[in-house]
């Protein structure tokens, strides 16, 4: 089985001896005898070599890439590989990632790279390279990492108009001449250290993704992440406990009096309420059309409520409707920034809004006291509990169609969000408690356009950190730009089945983002999936594609992100491209799951019927 392959090759190339240098030859035939136990000595189904720091040496010996057709990664950084590249080098069709830094490489870069049109990753820093950067590196649209300094490059550098390219390092190389405009948004330091004409220094200083810290050993690394789970895993578990203790304590003072109130204060509060109400006679629920729920305030307030969580915005809970045989979900919100003709107006806006991948809207209350927004309850959940929520000890398995189908309907969803009031409207607070699935399994966005209105309640940095796009330092600035960078931040917590930050009781704090970057600066991308994927045949691809996207949306600078149509068609295109290249459905082990065709974001209907899973009982 090529995961098989996957496996044991990365086991292979970690447990081998590295006591004693190996040349390329002794190398290539251990490699290539145990391939041969695995996957009939067929080279083309090998998707990584890895063989860092093995003390190979000598030239790569041609006509030995271009039998590894299917490569994807190739890392042989850290060895000590000489002389020119060999002519067969740009022929690997599939490769996404090449780690050849810190070797002794010699010659000009190759000219032609019109075969490595998946190619992310390029690292070819610390040799001893030389000629010019060729201008063909521009034909490379899925770069975003290209790593050249310490080398002795010389000429001009040429117009690399790469919109995908994030990081980028030529520094301590022999380039003259000026810098090309489409360059200019790299730091400095990309371009010190050579003879360039122009004085750079008013270029940004800081790098386009935040430092990274470099994980130490693999080997600890991996050991501190099983650590690390079962520190969040057990005070999750006590968290949890608390939290059944409380909300029983609730509970149980809720039914005796059946308001949704805090328990001292219940008899006090619905009394309160509704005197306020009395007074102005302004009562009523406000539904939207559409809606067919038959409640009123009354019913709602005496219907027995379970808190679901607290937000950002202040606390939900489910409340079942005996009356009206419904359930519902109702957002009781604390820290509004605006008077109520504003908090109208929004409610207005947000409440219109009908479309698949969005949750819409059924009602609202608005009074001094009380701020209530009223959703459909959807029984199942949101993506957050079923991706990192235990049942009976195991995560809930969610295999790799359904997290695609949860990234184009939230991706769609958000971009639908975009275009409403006069392109301007903003989530605000895209992460995976504010979403959830449909019953085709597409993800649809809830909590919309509260950031704007609201302060939110000291939140933890549990809560929203790890979505933030860097330039928000206050929820209200939320923008379209931070959108998206949260969108990525939703992106990688699916291909990697990893909260946004940990912080797993002691200091350290690891954040997905950086940890991410961190992992795939070392050449570890197929690292960064999470294990549950793994078992599914041929989708390495697929989810080196879903990467990318999302560390192009977590981009440091805010105009340097897509916008989010963009990334609609990006996720969109995961799978229409793919499809392909995958084996017929017969062939593959998800037959059960329908390939993902789904219709372009303009046909997608603007009623929510779509939505299922709801309660409506
Ligand atoms: N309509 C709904 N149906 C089912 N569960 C819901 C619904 N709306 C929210 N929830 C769940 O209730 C819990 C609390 O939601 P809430 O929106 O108050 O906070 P949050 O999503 O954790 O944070 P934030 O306020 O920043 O969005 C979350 O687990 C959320 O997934």
């Amino acid at each position: 089985e090529p995961t098989e392959d996957k496996k044991a090759l990365i086991e292979f190339s970690r447990n081998i001896n590295h006591s004693r240098p190996l040349n390329w030859d002794e190398k290539t035939s251990a490699c290539s005898s145990w391939v041969g136990v695995t996957c009939s000595d067929d080279k083309s189904r090998i998707i990584a070599v890895r063989l860092p720091g093995f003390g190979l040496r000598g030239p790569i010996p041609s006509n030995t890439l271009s039998r590894l057709s299917g490569l994807q990664i190739l890392s042989l950084r850290s060895n000590r590989i000489s002389g020119v590249f060999p002519s067969d080098f740009s022929m690997l069709g599939n490769i996404t990632s090449i780690y050849l830094q810190s070797n002794h490489l010699q010659g000009a870069l190759p000219l032609d790279f019109s075969s490595w049109k998946n190619l992310s990753i390029l690292d070819l820093s610390n040799n001893a390279l030389n000629g010019s950067i060729p201008h063909s590196i521009s034909n490379l649209t899925h770069l975003t990492a290209l790593y050249l300094e310490n080398n002795s490059l010389s000429g001009e550098i040429p117009d690399l108009n790469i919109p995908s390219l994030q990081l980028l390092d030529l520094s301590n190389n022999n380039l003259i001449g000026s810098l090309p405009k489409s360059l200019h948004r790299f730091p400095s330091s990309a371009f010190a250290r050579n003879h360039l004409s122009d004085d750079y220094s008013s270029l940004a200083l800081t790098p386009a993704f935040p430092p990274i810290s470099q994980p130490k050993k693999k080997s600890t690394k991996l050991s501190q992440s099983a650590i690390l789970g079962i520190i969040i895993g057990s005070s999750t578990l006590a968290f949890v406990i608390i939290a059944i203790l409380i909300t029983a304590c609730f509970s149980k003072k809720q039914s005796e009096s059946g308001v949704i109130d805090k328990p001292q204060k219940k008899e006090k509060s619905k009394n309160k309420l509704g005197a306020s109400v009395s007074q102005n006679g302004n009562n009523r629920l406000t539904f939207f059309e559409g809606s067919e729920l038959a409640f009123d305030l009354e019913d709602l307030l005496s219907a027995s409520a379970e808190v679901l969580g607290k937000g950002t915005f202040g606390t939900t809970y489910k409340a079942a409707l005996e009356e009206a045989n419904n359930t519902v979900a109702v957002k009781r919100l604390k820290g509004l920034t605006v008077g109520r003709r504003d908090f109208e107006q929004q409610m207005e806006i947000v409440g219109r809004i009908r479309h698949e991948n969005v949750t819409p809207l059924r009602a609202y209350f608005y009074s001094k006291e009380e701020k209530l927004m009223v959703y459909d309850f959807y029984t199942q959940g949101s993506v957050s509990t079923i991706l990192h929520e235990k049942r009976s000890g195991n995560r809930i398995n969610l295999d790799w169609e359904s997290r695609l189908r949860i990234a184009i309907g939230a991706a769609r969803g958000v971009a639908h969000i975009h275009s409403q009031n006069g392109g301007k409207l903003v989530h605000g607070n895209i992460k995976a408690s504010n979403v959830f699935i449909n019953s085709q399994q597409y993800g649809f966005v809830s909590d919309l356009g509260l950031a704007t209105i609201m302060t939110p309640l000291v939140p933890p940095v549990m809560r929203v950190g790890g979505y933030r796009a860097p330039e928000v330092t206050d929820s209200r600035k939320a923008t379209q730009a931070s959108d998206v960078y949260s969108f990525g931040v939703l992106l990688l917590e699916l291909l990697t089945g990893k909260s946004p930050i940990h912080t797993p009781g002691g200091q350290e704090v690891i954040h997905l983002v950086k940890w991410v970057h961190s992992v795939v600066r070392e050449e570890w991308t197929a690292e960064v999936f999470d294990v549950q994927l793994l078992r599914y045949p041929n989708i390495e691809e697929e989810m080196v594609e879903m990467l990318q996207i999302g560390m192009t949306c977590v981009t440091r600078m805010p105009e340097q992100r897509p916008k989010i149509y963009d990334v609609v068609k990006m996720v969109e295109d995961i799978r229409r491209v793919n499809t392909e290249n995958r084996p017929s459905p017969e062939t593959r082990s998800d037959v059960s799951t329908p390939a993902v065709t789904p219709p372009p974001i303009a046909e997608i209907g603007a009623s929510s019927s779509g939505q299922q899973g709801k309660s409506t009982s």
